[in-house]
């Protein structure tokens, strides 16, 4: 059988202190897929139509048929698309965007990507909104809405909170982090890599101070990991896969991701269904690890809340645990 640039044989950017197992891919018609989401274990979904009435999206039609609103493009030196939170950067005056962004209409973020004087690295990302152009909406609302509202139901998932259109050059990376949304990432066109870790391997990723613009984010870079500073990140274990054309990965809430765009075939186009968190009815005993960093999350802010000043929560967590909880 022709081998296909995702199968797991084909390899990938060895991380160094990072064990991965294949995520692992099933047909859209094998009910073991929904399965799978129903168990909130991620799961690459092949030759779906959640999307496929967008199958045909090339830079050209977009720029065709996107209309003239503007979108929002992020710019970054080394190819590192790691999100900030523009609301949290009061809170660290030191803080430096490791990235920039500006908004402009599609055409011109298109020319921008073809031409190959490009020094900086550029990644589009913007809520699919009603600007769109009549063929594009027409594609929107052809998308496959009864598979995702039947996982939504299914799962008991809150409502969907919004379409993410990315569209990256090759070789763009989103850092590890995680969401507080359930996820269901449709790729149309290019390949990308996922890097996927369970919540319970929150103590080896080391998340950024709940107060800081990077919340959420991993402070390990991937490519050069301090193991001084971050020594369980040697024992990181999780999955790794490549999605292509007519993929859909299921990322659960709190699952860690890194998304890396694939060098060598060309510029990539997504599109995420985020759907807010289910009720959370009754808690069963033991919490599961999605449920542990929420806790974390909420005894952290409450700290950060009390405390007011900042700069007074790494002496005041220290000394809530040092020699007592080691
Ligand atoms: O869908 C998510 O949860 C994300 O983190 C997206 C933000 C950038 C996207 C990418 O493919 O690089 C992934
Ligand atoms: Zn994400």
């Amino acid at each position: 059988m022709a081998s296909d640039i995702r199968d797991p044989i084909q390899g990938s950017k060895n991380y160094k202190h990072v064990t991965t197992a294949p995520i692992p891919r099933l047909e859209y018609k094998d009910p073991r897929a929904e399965e799978l989401i129903q168990s909130g274990q991620p799961v690459i979904i092949t030759d779906s139509d959640l999307v496929g009435s967008a199958y045909h999206w090339n830079l050209d039609y977009l720029c065709a048929n996107l209309g003239n609103g503007l979108y929002t493009v992020y710019t970054s030196g080394n190819g590192k698309f790691k999100y900030y939170d523009e609301k949290k950067v009061p809170n660290v005056p030191s803080f430096q965007p490791p990235t920039s962004h500006t908004d402009m209409t599609f055409q011109d973020f298109a020319s921008k990507l073809k031409r190959k004087d490009n020094s900086d690295w550029i990644y589009l990302q913007q809520p699919l909104n009603d600007t769109v152009g009549p063929r594009i909406e027409l594609d929107f609302k052809g998308f496959n809405w009864d598979f995702a509202y039947r996982q939504m139901k299914r799962n008991r998932w809150g409502p969907l909170t919004s379409n993410l259109l990315l569209v990256g050059m090759a070789g763009v990376v989103t850092p590890a982090h995680y969401d507080e949304q359930e996820n269901l990432f449709a790729q149309i066109q290019g390949y990308k890599r996922f890097l996927l870790f369970h919540p319970d391997q929150f103590e080896c990723l080391y998340p950024y101070p709940i107060f800081h613009p990077h919340d959420r984010q991993s402070q390990v870079d991937f490519d050069d990991p301090d193991l001084k500073k971050f020594p369980q990140f040697s024992k990181l274990k999780g999955y790794e896969g490549i999605v292509g054309p007519k993929d859909v990965l299921y990322i659960p809430m709190y699952w860690w991701h890194q998304v890396e765009s694939l060098e060598d075939h060309g510029e990539t186009i997504s599109c995420t269904f985020w759907f807010k968190a289910a009720p959370t009815e009754k808690v069963v005993y033991p919490l599961n690890a999605g449920q542990k960093v929420a806790i974390m999350r909420n005894i952290e802010k409450m700290i950060a809340d009390t405390l007011k000043d900042n700069k007074n929560m790494p002496h005041f967590m220290r000394t809530m645990v040092q020699g007592r909880y080691s």
